[in-house]
């Protein structure tokens, strides 16, 4: 009997097996030359039980492999469809814990290669976190032993001011003004224990002195409202002495001024500071993405420009955009520089400059080296940045002692205690690490990676293309982007065709004020902006996956005894003061916004997380990452 094929693409099996349509004829089954004819065509002799029952089976077979064409074509087309990639965004305000999440996720986690290379880079980071700490602590050093100074020596009987009990209302100009370091002059200062704090903005000069009511402290003020683990207000402090010790120290730690400089010009040329005043302070709740005067930035994914005042976007592979129009005028010059921390500009790339301070990059030897760099001096300059980053550490070793010292110093502890200056709060804070960082052969590990602070500007975009696993080939493209007001109006661009959302929100600042604006509770700026990115209608289709984050730090505060009820009144009186009711009260909290913001019905995941605790934080992402692929999928009606 003659045996057909079923269809012109039917694959090379089944069409051996032959099918029942008479329309065309397998030559397998009719042609003596057919090398499968022998194998193929029914055995001499067949009685109709037995071909009955050979049909049968042939049958069944044809089904399987049909099946099996079924299902190779269907994994096909999934592998067509997959290979768009998927589009995941970090958002945050600044130092939420974006960056963080980054470097775990994609970088320690996926692209461990990429990853152990850029190790070495990260050390200029920590050292510039590190040495940034100390002329923080020599700051206000400066300024006690000045203060003292002042009170023990009166220039005339009517400047006499006890040593123990200032005048809670005394405008502090006459402090500042003796300060005179771009460090500390923004910083509040506290006149007496529990009083209300001053601030003097007129730079020394007894103008624009502004009296801060609301009992919310920053990271970089001196300020927190009085708690029951703070002194009694009615008891007056008892004055700090400093003696020899501490001038000492003080001269010898001086070149770390230097090494900050030298730091962060070596890590990019856009190593300069936001100024509080300058970065967003205008912002308003209607305008959640936007910047003082930025229009809403145009052009899309990867890139594309993000420019108009917002930073500029840059992919890291090297194809950096420009963009930049206006971004100076948000960038304040050296000299009046705002208390914050350090950060590279990504017009200048974030990575680039890791990549320029990589020590193959550094050490290469003169071979190795291109005659066009030869000719282009990039050699001369990577000998100098070689040089540089050698003296640096050398300087931080023979300082180590003496950082140690004025770390261990009982008086200088409680001077910052005083001043409410959490330091091992902050990120970036390595100073219980000395030993280990400020020796000349320091090699950073991951810990140390994700406990730095490197603030991002713009955008940066990560790619990662999955090479094993039922992942293969699938293309992940991770933008992370600087959350610091001014720098939001470079969001918007890329919640286009985005598939999902990782918020950020550090629960852990239910005290501190932004840094951008001293009036904006920190917590509060992340539920408006939680609201802000569950109600944007471009984003109604997006996953969105909260990370009330921080949580090891506000475990911290509330066991020094922080009520977190003074900062947020909504939260009841009977309510405990623990980590386990706080963070539940907070889920609540933005799970309604969610529920009361979002365009359309979508489905709340969120996670209690401390992104430095990179194990912990590796598993909370294998979900995530988990089910931002699921939704990929069937969005791709793959599943
Ligand atoms: N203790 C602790 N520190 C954290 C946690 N998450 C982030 N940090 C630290 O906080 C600092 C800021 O984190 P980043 O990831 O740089 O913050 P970001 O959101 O990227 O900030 P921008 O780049 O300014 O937008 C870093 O030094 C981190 O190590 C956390 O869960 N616990
Ligand atoms: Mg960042």
């Amino acid at each position: 009997m003659a045996r057909t094929i079923t269809s012109p693409t039917t694959s090379f099996t089944s069409s051996f097996l032959g099918g029942t349509s008479a329309s065309s004829v397998n030559p397998a089954l009719t042609d003596p030359n057919d090398p499968f004819y022998a194998f193929l065509r029914p055995p001499p002799g067949e009685t109709l039980e037995e071909r009955n029952e050979r049909e049968r089976r042939e049958a069944e077979a044809r089904k399987v492999n049909d099946e099996i064409d079924e299902m190779l074509r269907a994994e096909k087309s999934a592998m067509k469809k997959r290979k768009k990639p998927v589009k995941v965004l970090l958002l945050g305000q600044s130092e939420s814990g974006a960056s963080c999440v980054k470097l775990s996720f994609f970088q320690m986690t996926y692209a461990r290669k990429a990853w152990k290379e850029e190790h070495s880079a990260w050390r200029s980071v920590i050292q510039l976190n590190l040495c940034r700490t100390v002329n923080l602590i020599l700051d206000v050093l400066t300024e006690e032993m000045a203060f003292e100074g002042a009170l023990s020596i009166p220039s005339s009987p009517g400047d006499l001011v006890s040593s123990t009990t200032i005048p809670a209302a005394a405008p502090s100009s006459s402090i500042t003004g003796k300060l005179g370091t771009p460090e500390i002059e923004e910083l509040p200062r506290e006149a007496t224990a529990g009083t209300s704090v001053v601030v003097d903005k007129g730079k020394g000069k007894g103008k624009g002195v502004e009296r801060l009511a609301s009992p919310v402290a920053s990271p970089h003020s001196y300020s927190t409202p009085r708690t029951p683990h703070s002194p009694d207000a009615s008891q007056p402090l008892a004055p700090l002495h400093f003696d020899e010790k501490h001038k000492l120290l003080k001269l010898k730690l001086g070149p770390l001024k230097r090494v900050q400089r030298d730091l962060e010009v070596r890590l990019g040329a856009g190593a300069e500071e936001l100024s509080p005043a300058l970065a967003g302070a205008a912002m308003t709740e209607a305008a959640p993405f936007g910047g003082v005067g930025e229009g809403m930035a145009s052009g899309s994914g990867s890139g594309s420009a993000v420019g108009a005042g917002a930073g500029s976007a840059v992919a890291e592979r090297g194809n950096a955009t420009s963009g930049a129009a206006g971004v100076s005028s948000f960038f304040v010059p050296p000299s009046r520089r705002g208390p914050q921390e350090f950060y590279v500009r990504s017009s200048t790339g974030w990575k680039a400059a890791l990549d320029r301070l990589r020590p193959q990059t550094l050490g290469a030897s003169a071979s190795a080296r291109t005659s066009f760099e030869r000719a282009s001096g990039k050699e001369a300059a990577r000998d100098r940045e070689a040089r540089e980053a050698k003296e640096t550490t050398e300087i931080m070793a023979a300082c180590r002692e003496d950082i140690a010292a004025l770390w261990g110093d009982e008086t200088v502890r409680t001077m910052l205690a005083r001043k409410r200056l959490r330091l091992e709060e902050r990120g970036g804070f390595f100073l219980n690490d000395i030993d280990r960082i400020a020796v000349p052969d320091y090699e950073p590990d991951d810990s140390d990676i994700v406990r730095a602070r490197l603030r991002t500007l713009g955008v940066q975009e990560y790619r990662f293309v999955f090479e094993k696993g039922l992942e293969l080939g699938q293309e992940w493209l991770m933008y992370d982007v600087g959350g610091a007001r001014s720098l939001r109006a470079a969001w918007p661009p890329y919640f286009d065709d985005l598939n999902a959302i990782i918020f950020l929100a550090p629960i852990s600042c239910f005290d501190e004020k932004l840094a951008e604006d001293r009036r904006v509770n920190r917590l509060e700026d992340s539920l408006l902006l939680w609201k802000a990115v569950c109600a944007n209608k471009l984003l109604k289709h997006t996953q969105l996956t909260l990370f009330l984050n921080k949580c090891d730090l506000l475990e911290k505060k509330l066991e020094a005894g922080v009520l977190f009820r003074n900062y947020v009144p909504s939260y009841g009186e009977g309510k405990k003061n623990d980590v386990e009711t706080v963070t539940k009260y907070l889920k609540q909290k933005f799970r309604e916004m969610s529920k009361q913001y979002s365009p359309q019905p979508r489905g709340f995941y969120a996670h209690l997380t401390s992104v430095v605790d990179t194990k912990a934080t590796a598993v909370t992402l294998a979900t995530v990452r988990e089910g931002i692929l699921r939704e990929h999928l069937r969005g791709a009606d793959l599943i």
